[in-house]
């Protein structure tokens, strides 16, 4: 079985990825849309990419690819902890606090921005498809005098020299990654960490207290949400819909009974998927 994941190699989601699933075969993607797009067509049987950061929030182009684009279910989670270290080329490594440009993913640049805004005031950051395409871009241009924020996989995959470990600005930083495939995949090798399910519900138009009542339709069941986020339609300002994620596994009463309630308020309601989930501690 092939797993695809948003590469190049030794990025967050290789190291969330092969903790999970050690014995498979994996292919990088240089993007989450063309990660997304390879589980879709079926290049792999899984494709696993970042959602939310504990520092940074939702990852937006996941979400909204997977709402807006294609049709592909979740299938698990994985969390793993997040450590960035600043990295340079190692002929650069004596004069690393001179550098004239900081590349890395929008996440981990916004993961590091207090030890940015009081280690290199005004030296530009660029942000990249990922942490491990930023090490790459700094080992190959050694007379640029860049940094790279990345883990330690990449300065070790890319060469690099790591002047500054941990420069991430709260210690708790986790990242979830989803994992979407179109088959049902045996994770009974793995233990999990409980169960989740995901429903995108958009609310009925001119409709007073629509939100006020679709939260009733959980409470009022007891049903623990663990994270609940709006993202626009993108019919038009103001036009929202809502990811909500609910502690438990797909029932038989309880979310079909929800489901039913909220439709019958006049809510669109999609289930994205009811998976596992995976917390590996990287230690
Ligand atoms: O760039 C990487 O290494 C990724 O796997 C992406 C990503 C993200 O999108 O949040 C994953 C974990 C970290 O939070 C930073 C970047």
């Amino acid at each position: 079985m092939k797993v695809g994941y948003l590469g190049p190699k030794a990025t967050f989601t290789e190291l969330a990825v092969k903790r999970v699933f050690p014995e498979l075969e994996f292919e990088p993607y240089r993007t989450i849309p063309e990660c997304i797009d390879a589980v879709v067509e079926k290049q792999v049987e899984l494709a696993v990419v970042p959602v939310e950061n504990a520092l940074e929030g939702s990852v937006n182009i996941t979400l909204d690819y997977l709402t807006h684009e294609v049709e592909i279910p979740i299938i698990g989670e994985i969390t793993i902890p997040i450590r960035q270290h600043l990295m340079v080329h190692p002929s650069n490594k004596e004069d690393w606090q001179n550098v004239s440009k900081v590349y890395s993913h929008s996440h981990a640049i916004a993961q590091c921005h207090k030890f940015l805004h009081t280690q290199f005031k005004g030296i530009p950051f660029e942000s990249v498809s990922s942490t491990a395409a930023a090490a790459q871009m700094v080992m190959d241009q050694p007379e640029m005098k860049t940094a790279a924020i990345a883990n330690e996989l990449a300065a070790n995959e890319y060469g690099l020299t790591i002047v500054q470990r941990d420069i991430h600005d709260f210690d708790y930083n986790h990242t979830r990654f989803l994992i979407l495939s179109g088959q049902k995949v045996d994770f009974l090798s793995v233990s999990s960490r409980g169960y989740k399910t995901t429903l995108m519900i958009t609310l009925p138009s001119n409709h007073p207290g629509a939100l006020h009542q679709v939260l009733s339709a959980f409470a009022w069941r007891k049903l623990n949400m663990s994270k609940i986020e709006s993202r626009p339609m993108k019919t038009g300002i103001g036009n929202y819909f809502f990811i909500i994620d609910l502690e438990m596994e797909l029932d038989d009463v309880l979310i079909p009974g929800t489901i039913a309630e909220l439709e019958a308020l006049g809510c669109g309601v999609k289930l994205l998927g009811s998976y596992p989930s995976f917390i590996v501690d990287l230690n």
